[in-house]
């Protein structure tokens, strides 16, 4: 039996699509000839993907929407635009993120990451679901590697990646998720070529609790770094192979990428 979910005219909602590895993966998507709508809290950088990517693949397959994933409002009206624009959604990349572990912002990354990131999966979950008018499809969590190593320079951060991925497996095994035929999946990179990866490689004090810059720069080293392209072909192969639900995929420069579950213990 063909397991290869193809990707041609399926729909995709893509947060945080405007810059970075969203906006990768929206290319991604687009050149497997899906239709995609990036929502971005971005609004000058939105448009501006909007436009270069209409150029390139057709201007009736791409949409920009300006979304504050931390907005209820914001974020069902994107959904609820994303469908009546393209008939339907198929798959939801909860990719929005930020870092930031100051006294001052570090409530605003639990906000964005784990909260807003929760609200995209509950949404998800809703609209993909038949018996809300959904047709089934797939999830993507972008958490991170520091979901699962544990790091003492972002432990607010890490600790928002780790939510997601006890998110995403929590849902797996919900009878709502079973029910409509929705696949959940996370991603957890290592360090990807992105505005935010380059601010802290820069040495942004507000992306950490601080320490010595020469460690960072040594540890980055040490892991490498990806290219967005590279973490794109991961997200394909999470979404055409429908085999792959309830899995973790670490991403890793030097690693490659690596499929896994967590192990559930017997009580
Ligand atoms: N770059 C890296 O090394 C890694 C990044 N990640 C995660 O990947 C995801 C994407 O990160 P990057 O592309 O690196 O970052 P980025 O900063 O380059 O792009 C993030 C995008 O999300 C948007 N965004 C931020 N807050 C938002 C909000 N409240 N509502 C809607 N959109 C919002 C930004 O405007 C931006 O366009 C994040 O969740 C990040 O934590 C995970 C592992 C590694
Ligand atoms: C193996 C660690 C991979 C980290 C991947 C990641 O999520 C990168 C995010 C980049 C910028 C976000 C800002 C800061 C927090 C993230 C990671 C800190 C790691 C710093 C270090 O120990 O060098």
């Amino acid at each position: 039996m063909d397991r290869r979910m193809h990707l041609v005219g399926k729909v995709a909602l893509v947060t945080g699509g405007a810059s970075g590895m969203g906006c990768g993966f929206a290319e991604a998507l687009l050149k497997a000839a899906a239709k995609v709508c990036i929502a971005d809290i971005n609004v000058e950088t939105g448009v501006a993907t909007e436009s270069d990517l209409r150029q390139q693949y057709g201007h009736e397959n791409v949409m920009f929407s300006k979304c504050n994933i931390t907005s209820a409002t914001e974020f069902e009206a994107v959904f609820k635009r994303t469908k009546e624009a393209f008939g339907g959604i198929d798959i939801v990349v909860n990719n929005a993120g930020i870092g930031g572990e100051t006294d001052e912002n570090w409530e605003q990354t639990v906000d964005v990451n784990m909260k807003g990131t929760l609200r995209g999966l509950r949404l998800a979950m809703y609209y993909l679901s038949v018996e809300h008018g959904g047709r089934g499809g797939c999830i993507v969590n972008v958490a991170s590697m520091t979901g699962l190593n544990p790091n003492p320079l972002s432990p607010v951060y890490g600790c928002t990646k780790a939510g997601i991925i006890h998110a995403t497996r929590c849902y797996v095994v919900s009878e709502a998720a079973k029910k409509s035929n929705i696949r959940l999946n996370v991603l957890c990179p290592a360090f990807v070529d992105t505005p935010m990866f380059r601010r802290l490689a820069a040495g942004d004090a507000t992306q950490t609790i601080g320490g010595d810059q020469t460690a960072v720069t040594a540890f980055i080293e040490r892991i490498g770094v990806l290219s967005t392209e590279e973490v794109s072909v991961a997200l394909i192969d999470i979404l055409t192979d429908e085999t792959r639900n309830g899995l973790i995929l670490r991403c890793a420069k030097k690693t490659g990428n690596v499929y896994s579950t967590l192990t559930v213990q017997d009580v």
